[in-house]
């Protein structure tokens, strides 16, 4: 809404210490002899300097009080039933009655002063003062009402271990009480994730094989079963290849952006194991049983146009663009009505929750009889000797 001389623009400008100094001396000045003439002008071009736009309520109230001031009580006919932005602001200026001019002036600069204080608090920190303390896997971040998290094990191409199942379990249980509107998964480095570390299948003292693998589904059930019932947008923003696990759950995001540099590949066959992240139920949803079957059966790594071809990306950038054009995106989207935005999302999921969570069941068990076969322990074998042929 835009309102002329009183509340012409919101721009970056001066720092916090010379916004808070500002409003410091407008506070002094007001209390001390009523708002001067020079402090109305001042308050007019500290209006300009907030950083956070204080919403159309008060930016009414703002120019009410500024056509007060300058022109006193509105004599003006009332715009026509139609001409809804000029009517609000009219309906806002009448208001005010016949209230003095200068009595105007003092509340636009009381006003203006309240605003700067509490914008000057809420300035953006540093990105080191945002990111979530607790996470040895992830960096957790939260800016613009979006919590980000990202995979933070660049070195081993964010492959995931338990302790980063259970991370990412906890970041997003933080992630749906906190006030973001949408929550972003990425990956920090060249790999957006290689999918399940295999060295979780090492180390198992042989008398211990099935209680573990019981152990491993029930994380995998766990892990999945956050998805299933995430509440708010979830978001994934594939910055290179995708293997495995991370290529499955994206069936149950609702955005996947991917940099042409991705790829997403499920070589489950080849590995002696079977589809999990409910991927045997929305792949074939997704992109028809043909080309789901090549996938999760044949293993067949997909390029990210192909994948957007087949509708488990939403959309391709080139990779020298693809964080600025995505990021720009998502803060945008990240300004719509939250509770819409997550009631629509829930409304959609909830029809299929409850299958979601029974193909959830049932892939894990029959992966937990997988990870107990020889076709998977050599798989297994066999990647982790790779280095030592070398
Ligand atoms: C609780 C249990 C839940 C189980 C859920 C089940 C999920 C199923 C899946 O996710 S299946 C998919 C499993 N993933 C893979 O099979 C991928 C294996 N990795 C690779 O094939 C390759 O590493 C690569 C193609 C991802 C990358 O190859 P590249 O040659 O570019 O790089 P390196 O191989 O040298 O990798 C760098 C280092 O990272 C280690 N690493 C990469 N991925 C994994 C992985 N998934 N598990 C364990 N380690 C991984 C790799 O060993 C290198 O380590 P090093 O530097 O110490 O040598």
């Amino acid at each position: 809404m835009a309102m002329a001389g009183a509340v012409r623009c919101w721009r970056l400008g001066a720092g916090p210490s010379s916004l808070q100094i500002q409003a410091l001396s407008l506070h002094m000045s007001k209390t001390a002899m009523g708002a001067s003439q020079k402090d109305f002008e001042s308050a007019m071009n500290q209006v300009k300097l907030l950083k956070k736009d204080p919403g159309n309520e008060v930016k009414l109230k703002l120019y009410a009080l500024y056509k007060q001031t300058t022109e006193g009580p509105c004599n003006t006919p009332r715009p026509g039933v139609f001409d809804l932005i000029n009517k609000a602001k009219w309906d806002a200026w009448n208001a005010l009655g016949n209230l003095p001019k200068e009595t105007a002036r003092q509340n636009y600069v009381d006003l203006v002063s309240d605003l700067s204080s509490s914008d000057s608090s809420s300035q953006v920190k540093p990105e080191a003062d945002r990111k979530q303390p607790g996470y040895e896997t992830l960096v957790v971040t939260s800016e613009d009402s979006i919590t980000k998290i990202m995979m933070n094990r660049p070195a081993k191409k964010n492959a995931l271990t338990v302790q980063m199942y259970r991370e990412i379990m906890l970041a997003l249980e933080a992630a749906s009480k906190d006030d973001s509107t949408l929550i972003v998964l990425t990956g920090n480095g060249d790999y957006y994730s290689s999918g399940n570390d295999l060295m979780n299948f090492m180390n198992i003292p042989p008398g211990e094989m099935e209680k573990e693998a019981k152990n491993g589904a029930i994380l995998l059930r766990d892990f999945v079963g956050c998805f299933i019932d995430f509440p708010k947008p979830l978001v994934a923003v594939i910055n290179g290849p995708a293997v495995g696990i991370s290529v499955t759950i994206l069936g149950l995001f609702d955005l996947v952006y991917a940099s042409d540099r991705a790829t997403f590949h499920t070589p489950f066959t080849h590995l002696g194991q079977s589809p999990e992240g409910c991927s045997s139920y929305t792949f074939p949803k997704i992109m028809g049983q043909a080309k789901a079957a090549e996938m999760l059966m044949f293993g067949k790594k997909l390029t990210a146009r192909e994948a957007c071809a087949q509708g488990l990306v939403t959309e391709v950038f080139p990779d020298s663009t693809f964080q600025k054009e995505v990021w720009t995106r998502l803060k945008a989207y990240s300004k719509l009505p939250r509770n819409a935005l997550h009631i629509s999302k829930q409304s959609i999921r909830n029809l299929e929750k409850e299958k979601l969570h029974a193909v959830n069941a049932g892939e894990n068990s029959v992966l937990q009889e997988r990870w107990l076969s020889d076709e998977c322990m050599n798989a297994v074998v066999s990647f982790l000797s790779r280095k030592a042929k070398l």
